[in-house]
């Protein structure tokens, strides 16, 4: 472990017992000093025990990773994602004036070109201009998974209050259940299906994919002419009958998870319009433009990203909640989640060696003030800290439910000061001594009644969640893990994880048909046994 990692943790035990509230009273300035504002988002980390010591060593850990050099290399199309030999330049699809070249060629002609398409079909489905076998398209079905489906479902629900086109819906699980309940209803001959596949080989979206084409061949004369696809395998896509017309491709210098801002985000355009669209791809860019400018003291994902690793590696904390006080945010948790964990949930360093620290934490979270009636507890009173990072909109769409609102964010900022103020022992007492309790029973009592505080937090401020406030804050949360990842000197861009469930499932499968399937082991072969009883 390098020097700095070792003066960060020094500087973390030297804080022993000291707890957030005595750096406000040691710094009056705290609080807007540890407030940074960039294009319209306020971040507060003022509450976390980051003090302006442990901040200078966080930059210098900032510095030393070359997250300024490493910066430049992913802006400017080196193949830094080297286990899969591709660049990432997801930040090219919301750069459209933008000339980016990768291995010495330009790429932005073709980024334009796709996204012009994308916009003129849109269009069509929009205005009626395109339709189905049955008329005007009323409905559409996303089929994807992953990155194919986070990323466009939790963006389509952000942008509820401008969804003015057709119905949009998703369907990832393989689990039939997932399409059945969603074609339930649905007229194929006015419904539009995309199937959307990076690879177009994921085995869940094509098993889907081939369900809606035979439900939607019962009634249409044509099904394939309701079909879009978007992928990079473009080949694919014609093998399963989709017209050149209708597939929107994209490079493989665009991570799955990074995908929303290209053609995975067509339903998104649907939904909400190419104008809309295109507001949400400059909020991209102007957080690009922040990330790639402002100093690190004053860089937003930096300073994210620097609250993370405090938190994780050198305070030990397992997990961190995502708390988004708006219910339209309601998956950004979910997708966070496949941002951050399949980006930095690695154990080798980018040179194969064991990491010596631990990788990204457990991200998990729910929209306020649900998550208060129910997981909050634990936040408050249970024995291990969960960082928590809030997010809320200062004013939401609904103006004459503005009271809703008030009640919203005083929840919200409540929140944090409970976290971080707490209920001491003897505000307990007098509590209960206000209820008439005396003895040992006010005492034990009021020891159920005490709050530890002194718990993390974090809150992101925005005007509105507008397509472009979306667009920031989407990208904010991309650069983060980026840094993060930077920092920990691993390849946040691959997702060798996920391959040796798929390659089981696949020899489990015919397990589970009664076949022989030699090489399992004998829990999994006694519980497909068991299974295959079960279903008699
Ligand atoms: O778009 P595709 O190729 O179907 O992949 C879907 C998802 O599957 C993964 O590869 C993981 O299995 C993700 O990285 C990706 O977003």
């Amino acid at each position: 472990m390098n020097d700095i990692w070792t003066r960060l943790k020094t500087h973390r035990d030297a804080q022993g017992e000291g707890r957030i509230s005595d750096l406000f009273d040691a710094d009056p300035a705290r609080a807007t000093a540890f407030c940074t504002e960039a294009g319209g988002l306020v971040f507060d980390w003022s509450k976390t025990m980051i003090d302006a010591g442990a901040r200078d060593l966080l930059i210098e850990l900032a510095q030393g990773a070359q997250v300024e050099a490493r910066r430049e290399a992913m802006f400017s199309g080196e193949k830094i994602n080297d286990t899969e030999g591709r660049a990432v330049l997801h930040t090219a699809l919301r750069n459209l004036d933008g000339d980016v070249r990768v291995d010495g060629q330009e790429v932005m002609s073709g980024v334009r070109e796709t996204h012009e398409r994308m916009k003129a079909f849109a269009r069509d489905v929009r205005s009626g201009a395109y339709q189905g076998q049955g008329g005007r398209i009323t409905d559409v079905v996303n089929i994807g998974i992953g990155g194919s489906d986070l990323g466009p479902y939790m963006a389509t629900l952000a942008l509820a209050p401008y969804h003015d086109g057709p119905r949009t819906h998703f369907v990832s699980n393989v689990d039939g259940a997932d399409i059945a309940d969603t074609l339930k209803g649905l007229d194929p001959a006015t419904t539009l299906v995309i199937v959307a596949s990076k690879t177009f080989t994921t085995i869940e979206t094509m098993t889907n994919a081939r369900t809606a084409r035979d439900w939607m061949a019962a009634t249409v004369a044509e099904p394939a002419a309701q079909f879009a696809a978007l992928s990079s395998a473009l080949d694919k896509t014609a093998d399963f009958g989709i017209d050149a017309s209708r597939v929107f491709g994209f490079e493989d210098w665009v991570g799955g998870r990074y995908s929303v801002w290209g053609p995975i985000g067509l339903s998104v355009m649907l939904a909400v319009g190419a104008d809309r669209f295109d507001e949400f791809l400059a909020g991209g860019a102007a957080m690009d433009a922040h990330f790639r400018t402002a100093p690190l003291e004053r860089n937003l994902p930096v300073l994210l990203a620097l609250t993370g690793i405090w938190h994780h590696q050198i305070c030990g904390y397992p997990t961190r909640a995502v708390l988004p006080y708006d219910n339209r945010l309601l998956r950004l948790p979910a997708y966070l989640q496949q941002l951050e964990m399949e980006s930095n949930g690695k154990r080798v360093a980018m040179d194969g060696s064991d990491l010596t620290l631990p990788s990204g934490p457990v991200v998990w979270g729910e929209p306020g003030t649900n998550g208060q009636h129910a997981f909050y507890q634990l936040i408050h009173q249970g024995t291990m800290p969960v960082p928590c990072e809030f997010i809320l909109a200062v004013r939401g769409h609904e103006d004459e439910l503005a009271h809703h609102h008030i009640l919203l964010a005083a929840n919200c900022l409540a929140q944090s000061e409970a976290l971080m103020r707490g209920r001491s022992l003897d505000e307990a007492r007098a509590l209960m001594a206000a209820r008439g309790l005396e003895g040992a029973e006010l005492d034990r009592q009021a020891r159920h009644r005490v709050f530890p505080g002194n718990r993390p937090s974090t809150t992101l401020l925005i005007g509105q969640l507008t397509p472009f406030a979306l667009g920031q804050i989407v990208a904010l949360y991309e650069h983060r893990v980026f840094v993060e990842g930077v920092i920990l000197g691993i390849n946040s861009f691959d997702q060798w994880g996920v391959e040796l469930g798929k390659e089981l499932a696949l020899k489990v499968e015919p397990l589970l048909n009664g076949q022989a399937a030699p090489g399992h082991d004998a829990s999994t072969e006694n519980l497909a046994s068991r299974f295959r009883q079960m279903r008699g």
